[in-house]
């Protein structure tokens, strides 16, 4: 279901890019947090997008209602921006065995129409995806560059992929093997020799994939795969730590009760006519 609403939220960016995102964060908040104000324990990811939603959060929510929230990261730089908001820092680690966040806000570098995302393109995506899966509402929030067809047209730098570093050139060998064209270790500071390294240790690989097919038939000979099937092989090398596609069931089928959800709910778009187009499971 795809619906599109007219924001009132001011744009102070200039670039379009950053108006665009800025006015899915107002939106995604808007819809998520301000008719429910007993939500408590909020998920903030990274990347440049979820800036907006924290400053949307600080804008919108009276200070008596931001006072009893917690808010999550998913890495370093959320981590810094949830403190830099004066919010209630709380960590994954600490949430109790059976307990969940009430919902989630993260970016994405691509959507499909099912939902399904690429994550990663900074380097964040396992600490993303635990902290989605560990919320009862994961909530994409995206500009338009990243409303996709099918997942690697629009992101064309590959699938961000977690590895052990000692294991990086057994999973590129793997990769190749499975049809990714030419996989990669990424690269850290330009002009500096050496990986990425991620929050958790590990580095990136990025690796490209014809774009992947939601439903239909695959022909795996040819490099082709359904998102659903690459995820479950990628996940299986030895040496993964963690895939940069969030797939599966969304949060309605699985249940909001119970969180476990890779993809989200809904996906917020800022769009470059000023509305935000709103996709939904
Ligand atoms: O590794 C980074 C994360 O997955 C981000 O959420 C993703 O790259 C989107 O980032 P941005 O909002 O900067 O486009």
């Amino acid at each position: 279901m795809s619906t599109s609403i007219t924001t009132a939220a001011t744009s102070s960016p200039t670039n379009l890019i950053e108006q665009s995102k800025r006015l899915a964060a107002f939106q995604s908040v808007t819809s998520h947090l301000l008719p429910f104000p007993n939500y408590t324990r909020i998920g903030i990811g990274s990347g440049s997008t979820v800036v907006y939603v924290v400053e949307a959060i600080s804008t919108l929510l009276p200070a008596t209602t931001l006072s009893t929230m917690a808010f999550y990261p998913t890495g370093a730089q959320s981590e810094e921006l949830i403190e830099a908001a004066g919010f209630n820092l709380q960590y994954i680690n600490k949430l109790p065995p059976g307990a969940l966040l009430d919902v989630c806000f993260d970016g994405a570098d691509e959507v499909d129409p099912a939902l399904n995302l690429i994550k990663g393109g900074g380097a964040c995506l396992w600490q993303e995806k635990i902290v989605a899966t560990s919320s009862r509402k994961f909530v994409c929030v995206a500009d338009f560059r990243k409303i996709s067809p099918a997942l690697g047209t629009q992101w064309t730098k590959g699938i961000p992929i977690e590895v052990l570093p000692l294991a990086a050139n057994r999973v590129l060998g793997e990769l190749e093997r499975m049809g990714s064209i030419n996989p990669k270790i990424r690269p850290g500071l330009p002009g500096k020799a050496g990986a990425i390294v991620t929050d958790n240790g590990m580095w990136i690989v990025d690796a490209p994939f014809k774009p992947l097919k939601v439903e239909g038939t695959s022909d795996r000979e040819k490099g082709e795969w359904q998102v659903d099937e690459l995820a479950d092989a990628l996940i299986k090398i030895p040496g993964v730590a963690e895939i940069g596609l969030f797939y599966g069931k969304n949060g309605k089928e699985l249940r909001e009760a119970e969180g476990g959800a890779q993809k989200p709910v809904e996906a917020y778009f800022g769009m470059e006519d000023g509305s935000v187009k709103v996709l939904s499971a």
